[in-house]
Formats: structure tokens, C-alpha cells, sequence
């Protein structure tokens, strides 16, 4: 039997649409499933806790949301050995992006019923489990202000969810101030003096695409971080095209590290999003949590 969470709101209702289509191919081939719709990470987390405990045979969950929807999914799955199957119907899908996983609902289904099973970490802060990437500071705040805004809703309304957020980084420029950040990198202590943001990764891209560490493996069991420090206004808003193809690593004002357990803190606090959601504030610590989830990644010789 499979198990299918749906967030019907992801990606400006896209959710709803993509269940559509995924119930009508389940139905057509006779496949069994069971499904709920959710429409809170609580909600999402009770009822999955609730059907895993059953003493039903789960084959693997589906969830069709985007990385806000699988985050709220992890402390149930996480050690459960259940392979997870993604759908995408969000805006960012970095989820779906860092495991190679097939956009169209089809190929999707596919992976669900022939993928391979691969184990990937997981970031663990205060408990709380990340799957793709987290943000803290400045590229944070950019996503809070664009997650509250009007501009996202008329963006996502014509098309142009990614015009959201270059207006987000704009708005946010107005009122972020960089300070001193502290970074303690598996015993080894770092200080920046001015910093706007750090990334610690998972996967490559956060923030839909942006290949912030692009030298991240979801199975090594290390983390990878970005920290963009001691720069200019301008040289930021440069920064982020080349982060589109990983190029920004290169930069003085950028330092990257990989570590198993790392600690952030600042004497500003600093908001701190996984997955895109609220996770915690300056000072965390992170730390990997190795092969602590399944997930079903496309079949090497094609699906
Ligand atoms: N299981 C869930 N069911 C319903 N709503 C959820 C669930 N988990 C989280 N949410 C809420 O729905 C919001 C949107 O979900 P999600 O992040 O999956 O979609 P998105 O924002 O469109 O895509 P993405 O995160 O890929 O940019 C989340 O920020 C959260 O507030």
C-alpha cells in the first residue's frame, strides 16, 4: 500500500492539481493507496505518525507539496526506513532538484513505483530535521519578507514566482544590516567581521536553483557551508547571478567550509529557515544526522 500527504495550497494550488493527476493514473492501474490532505506541517506530522504506527504495510509515502511540505514530514519518516517519494507542486522544489527527481507527475510516478531507494542525511537543529538546505541571515530574511509579501501572491498569480524574490532581495537590502558572525566548523573556529549570510547545505541549491554549495552530496554525511561576508551592497546583488551556476565560490568575500557539526551565532540574532521554514534564531547549532532518511531517486538505467 502507498501513502500520499497532500498540501492542496503548495505552489499556489498547484498541489491540488498534481493529486489530480496522480489519483487518476493510481486509479486507472489498479494501484492501492491510502491519502490525506493536510493543511498544516502539525496536521501533516500527526496523521503520518499515526498511519506509519498502523499495521499496515506502507511501501513508501508520497508527498506532493513542495520543500515546506516534505520538511514537515521528516521527524516521522526520519529512521523510519520508508522510502519517500516526491512530487513536486511548490515553487522552490530543491528537494526534487538535489535528488534528480522527474518534475512531471508521470515520470514522478514512475520513481514511486520503480524507484531506487537511496539513504541521504538529514540536518538536525534543536530536534528539528532539514532535508535540503538551511539559510540563516540575510538570504533568510529575503524569504521571510517574500513569504508575507503582496508581490509573491501577484508574481505567483502571472507566472513569475522567481520575480518574487529578486524584489524580495531589494526590499530586504533596505533594512538587513551584516555584523559579526562566529562559525565553529567541527572544533575549528572562524570570525567574520561583516557577514550577510550563511548557507549550510545538503543538497546544492537552495531557494529554488541557487547553487549555493555546489559541491554538496545528500549522502556523504558531511555538511557543506557557504558564508558570504565583508562585502558591499553591490557586490551582493552581484553575487546572486553567479550563484545560479556556482560561481560565487571563487570570490574573496565568499568562504566555503564542510563540516560534520557546526555552530553559528552572532552578536545580532539571526533567523535561520530549513527547507524554507522557520527552524530557530543565531546561535544553532547543526549537525548531520547520516543516512537518516529514504528516498526514491529515479532507477539508473531510466524509468
Ligand atoms: N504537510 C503540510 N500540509 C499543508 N501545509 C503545509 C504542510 N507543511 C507545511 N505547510 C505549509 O504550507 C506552506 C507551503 O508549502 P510548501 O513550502 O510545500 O510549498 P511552496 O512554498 O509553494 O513551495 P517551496 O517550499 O518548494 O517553495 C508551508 O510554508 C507551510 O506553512
Amino acid at each position: 500500500m502507498y501513502l500520499f500527504i497532500v498540501n492542496p495550497n503548495a505552489g499556489h494550488g498547484e498541489g491540488r492539481r498534481v493529486w489530480n493527476k496522480i489519483s487518476k493514473l493510481l486509479r486507472r492501474r489498479g494501484i492501492p493507496y491510502e491519502h490525506a490532505f493536510t493543511d498544516s506541517r502539525e496536521q501533516a506530522h500527526t496523521f503520518l505518525q499515526d498511519r506509519l504506527s498502523s499495521q499496515e504495510t506502507w511501501k513508501a509515502v508520497g508527498v506532493v507539496g513542495g520543500d515546506g511540505t516534505i520538511h514537515s514530514l521528516l521527524p516521522a519518516l526520519r529512521h523510519s526506513g520508508i522510502p519517500l517519494a516526491v512530487f513536486s507542486a511548490g515553487s522552490g522544489n530543491d528537494t526534487a532538484r538535489g535528488f534528480g527527481i522527474p518534475r512531471r507527475t508521470r515520470a514522478a510516478l514512475e520513481v514511486l513505483l520503480h524507484g531506487l531507494p537511496v539513504t541521504a542525511d538529514l540536518i538536525t537543529v534543536a530536534d528539528r530535521s532539514t532535508l535540503t538546505a538551511l539559510a540563516i541571515g540575510f538570504d533568510a530574511e529575503v524569504a521571510r519578507n517574500v513569504n508575507i509579501s503582496r508581490y509573491k501572491k501577484i508574481c505567483n498569480a502571472v507566472g513569475l514566482g522567481r520575480l518574487a524574490y529578486i524584489i524580495g532581495i531589494f526590499h530586504t537590502l533596505l533594512t538587513f544590516r551584516p555584523g559579526p558572525l562566529n562559525v565553529d566548523c567541527d572544533g575549528i573556529a572562524y570570525r567574520f567581521e561583516s557577514a550577510w549570510l550563511t548557507a549550510i547545505n545538503n543538497v546544492d541549491s537552495y531557494g529554488g536553483g541557487l547553487s549555493i554549495c555546489p559541491d554538496a552530496k545528500p549522502d556523504d554525511g558531511v555538511l557543506d557551508l557557504c558564508v558570504v561576508h565583508d562585502c558591499s551592497k553591490l557586490k551582493l546583488l552581484l553575487l546572486f547571478p553567479t550563484v545560479l551556476f556556482g560561481a560565487h565560490t571563487k570570490f574573496s568575500f565568499v568562504t566555503m567550509l564542510r563540516g560534520r557539526n557546526i555552530t553559528v551565532s552572532s552578536p545580532i540574532p539571526r533567523l535561520a529557515l530549513g527547507d524554507g521554514e522557520d527552524v530557530a534564531v543565531t546561535p544553532i547549532n547543526a549537525s548531520a544526522d547520516p543516512g537518516a532518511i529514504h528516498i526514491l531517486r529515479p532507477a539508473p538505467h531510466g524509468i
